[in-house]
């Protein structure tokens, strides 16, 4: 501000005259104090600048110079450069008369004589407002800005051309563990920094957010950088944005580095990796195979595992919920489909499903999917995600643990418990059903003989011959297991509803047993007979308790032990009677048929005239112990022992035999024979040609000739059935179908027969004027027996009143007590030559 005296000039010597002329021209405020510090001389310019006049100013003392305003020490200055001691030189804030303040700048200098004596002060002053004005905006503008950079949260570095930091904020000191004091100076390649990658190893310096923008001069953003300090913070991750500085000619002037700190995001993402990278390895390692389903997208992911399990390559088909959809074993489907709805429709968070899914080479692959489902504010599902779990394995395993608490290891039959098991179902079924059922115990007869002699080696393979040969005895529905020892146990379900019939099935399968049984066996090689003895109780709904049950058909097994084995009994005494009469009718039967006790009747079938059109052939035994027995006592057990076969053949023979003999007399030669033929015949694969072979040995008419088939007969092998119908009508022989109504013939395949005739059931007919039900059915059959173009005939017409029903409703054939019961050949013959 002030000078050294010896430094200032002297006053030149100058014409006064040129002084004031010099002065009034010059744009810059001039003027000259005396020794006395009075103006002395002041230009133009300077009475303007300082709002003064000529004669506020001339001869008064430089003190105008002294603002209040401007610093104590510029007046000091100030008064001893007028004072010529010193020059001064500096920016003062003056004050116009006006009170408009200004900033003006001072110059002063001393003049002096040519002896060095203080003369005059010389005296600049520029008013400098305009310039103040903007250094002061600038000046509150780079406060702003640095208040601005301090308060912002990110750190802020500024750094210069040569990448030395100029400027810094406290959170990029805070950041970088230096102060602003170390860092400023300092440049990018400065050891004490230390950058790390995202991945954590060491940055290379020309990658340092700074020096990629020194080089390239492009933007730098997010970049992701540690900062290794020097304390015990360690190293800090931050989130680099850098970007160029230009100068008004374009040349790079300073590099901004902004920081913000994601140390606690960098820590969570390293910790999500982790976890993900775990969770991989747990998945790799654990076999389950992950899968997601956006639902909103409906974008699927499956996992190399999942595509694995079902022997497919990875996206071998479009990754879809179709896909996995059509996989589905159709027996889960419905379930599955059904189970999904539910859960993504309710509120759960979690599920577990197992189902099955279709492997590429045809088999089905157990999997358990566990899913966790992703819902909004709402509740609505967006998203499931899961694993399935192969359980192969489990299911072997489980079927492992089943199989040897179930089975017997020997022979691979249900043992005790499953027994047990099956009986306390088929009794609930019994219950369901009204049906009974029957348990047959079975012991192997001296079989503690054959361990003893030829060893439990032995005793073993007979074991398991014996199981086979049971298993190979009965249905499959029925139960075969194996006690233990030499005890079996056969458990048949679902026979009738009658005790007595029921009692004949279990007879006839203990039968079969025996049979079977009693067949060589083969131990290694070596022959070998063995008998059992088998004890039968029955059971239905009323039965108390399965031990009992158990306890009675062993109770009876021993009676079969104690009746000199290889025989069976039932527990129940008035059973084993009813198995004894039947056994001995069915050996009277037998009998019977050899020494020609059957004969045949014919019951009458007339038209609407009541002439006889026909007759239906009615086996009758007339059994000289016995009587004369129905046939609805011995066909059923003809049935059932196989012995329908030659006694059906026999009446065959017997109707043929008189066709033939008839043909020759007018009276006789039109009228029709039915004869009734069982399923077992029908399904014999020879009955075609047997048939034909008795019509060609008789020489009967196959025209005259009508089989009655029964509706049930029907149901089984249609295709062979059908098959066989065609071959015999083709020979002229017609098809009567008998108790129509009573059956389950599907209506749907009716056509597909080749029948001549329906036959109303007579319990229909019986009924037909009482009932209205049955008149109904009645009408129904004489209706679809016309749609489908068939013969009708009612049977068991008793009384006029049902024949005229039956005539209103268009049947025009009747067969029935009123026109005449079952009757001798011989009978028939002369009613039919009577009229
Ligand atoms: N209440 C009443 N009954 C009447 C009337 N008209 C006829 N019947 C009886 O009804 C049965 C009609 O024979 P089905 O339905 O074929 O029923 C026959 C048939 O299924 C079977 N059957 C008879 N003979 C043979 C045969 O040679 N072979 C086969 N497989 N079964 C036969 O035995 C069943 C019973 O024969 P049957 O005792 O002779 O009994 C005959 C007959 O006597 C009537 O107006 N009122």
């Amino acid at each position: 501000m002030s000078h050294d005296l010896s430094a200032t000039p002297t006053l030149p010597s100058l014409p006064s005259e040129l002084a004031p002329a010099l002065m009034a021209d010059l744009p810059q405020g001039v003027f000259i104090t005396n020794h006395l510090q009075q103006v002395v001389m002041a230009n133009a310019a300077l009475l303007n600048t300082c709002g003064l006049s000529e004669a506020m100013l001339i001869g008064k003392p430089g003190d105008f110079l002294l603002h209040p305003l401007s610093n104590p020490q510029q007046h000091a200055a100030i008064l001893a450069a007028l004072a010529g001691e010193a020059s001064f030189q500096g920016e003062l804030c003056q004050q116009r008369p006006s009170g408009e303040l200004y900033w003006a700048e001072l110059h002063l200098v001393p003049l002096h004589t040519a002896t060095g004596a203080f003369s005059h002060c010389l005296g600049t002053l520029h008013d400098i407002s305009i310039r103040k004005q903007i250094e002061l905006e600038l000046q509150a503008s780079e406060q702003r800005y640095l208040d601005l950079i301090e308060h912002i949260p990110a750190g802020v570095v500024v750094h210069g051309a040569h990448s030395e930091i100029l400027q810094a904020n406290a959170r990029a000191c805070d950041l970088l563990g230096l102060s602003l004091e170390q860092m400023r100076g300092l440049e990018a390649i400065d050891p004490q920094w230390q950058f790390l990658k995202p991945d954590g190893t060491p940055m290379a310096l020309e990658d340092y957010p700074v020096n990629q923008v020194l080089r390239d001069r492009l933007r730098v953003q997010n970049l992701v950088v540690g900062v290794k300090r020097n304390d015990a913070t360690g190293l800090v991750w931050a989130m680099c944005n850098a970007f160029p500085v230009l100068d008004n000619g374009g040349q790079l002037s300073e590099v901004v580095v902004c920081f913000t700190e994601v140390t606690d995001l960098k820590r969570t993402e390293q910790a999500l990796r982790k976890s993900e990278e775990r969770l991989r390895l747990v998945l790799l390692g654990s076999n389950d195979a992950p899968w997601d389903w956006d639902l909103q997208s409906q974008s699927v992911y499956y996992a190399p595992r999942w595509w694995q399990m079902i022997g497919l390559a990875v996206e071998e088909q479009p990754p879809t919920i179709a896909l996995w959809d059509s996989l589905l074993h159709p027996d889960d489907k419905q379930r599955v489909d059904a189970s999904l709805v539910r859960i993504l429709g309710s509120s759960v968070q979690s599920f577990e499903l197992e189902f099955r899914l279709r492997h590429k080479e045809g088999h089905y692959v157990p999997l358990l999917s566990r899913g966790f489902i992703l819902r909004d504010e709402d509740g609505t599902a967006l998203r499931v995600s899961g694993t399935n779990t192969d359980l192969t394995e489990r299911k072997l395993a489980e079927e492992r643990i089943h199989q040897l608490a179930y089975f017997d290891a020997l022979t691979e039959l249900p043992n005790r418990r499953l027994l047990m098991e099956q009986l306390r179902k088929a009794l609930l079924g019994c219950a369901r059903h009204q049906r009974q059922g029957a348990l047959l115990f079975i012991d192997l007869d001296n079989f503690k003989a054959l361990n003893d002699t030829l060893g439990h080696d032995m005793g073993d393979h007979l074991l398991q011959q014996v199981a086979q040969r049971l298993r190979d005895s009965v249905r499959e529905v029925d139960t075969v297991a194996r006690l233990g020892g030499d005890e079996f146990v056969v458990m048949l379900e679902d026979l009738s509803e009658q005790p007595q019939e029921t009692a004949l099935q279990a007879e006839m399968v203990g039968q079969k047993i025996l049979a079977e049984l009693n067949r060589p066996y083969s131990l290694r090689e070596r022959p070998y007979h063995s008998t059992p003895s088998i004890g039968i109780a029955l059971f239905d709904q009323h039965t108390a308790g399965l031990d009992e049950l158990l306890k009675q058909a062993d109770v009876a097994m021993y009676q079969a032990k104690a009746e000199g084995r290889n025989t069976l009994r039932f527990f129940d005494p008035s059973m084993q009677a009813s198995v004894d009469r039947r056994v001995a009718l069915e050996q009277d039967l037998r009998d019977g048929l050899q020494r020609g006790e059957l004969l045949i009747y014919c019951q009458p079938q007339v038209n609407v005239a009541e002439q006889i059109t026909g007759g239906e052939i009615l086996v009758r035994w007339n059994s000289p112990s016995r009587g004369m027995v129905s046939p609805a006592e011995f066909i059923p057990l003809a049935e059932a022992t196989g012995l329908i076969l030659p006694l059906g053949e026999f009446v065959l023979r017997q109707a043929c035999q008189h066709l033939a003999a008839w043909a020759r007399e007018p009276a006789l030669a039109n009228i029709t024979l039915a004869v009734n033929v069982s399923a077992q015949q029908m399904h014999e694969d020879f009955f075609v040609e047997q048939v034909l072979g008795i019509l060609l040995e008789t020489g009967a008419n196959p025209q005259r000739l009508k089989l009655e088939l029964t509706e049930s007969l029907l149901a089984k092998n249609i295709d062979d059935i059908i098959a066989k119908m065609n071959r015999l009508r083709s020979h002229g022989i017609s098809f009567s179908l008998d108790d129509f109504g009573t059956g389950y013939s599907s209506l749907s395949y009716l056509n597909r027969f080749p029948l001549e005739q329906l036959k109303i059931d007579q319990s229909f007919v019986r009924d037909a004027v009482i009932e209205p039900g049955n008149a109904d059915i009645a009408r129904v059959i004489i209706a679809l027996a016309d749609k489908l173009q068939l013969k009708v005939i009612a049977e068991g017409v008793e009384t006029a009143e049902q024949r005229q029903f039956l005539l209103d409703n268009g049947c025009q054939h009747f067969q029935g007590f009123l026109f005449g019961r079952p009757m001798p050949m011989d009978e028939f013959t002369a009613r039919c030559q009577q009229a």
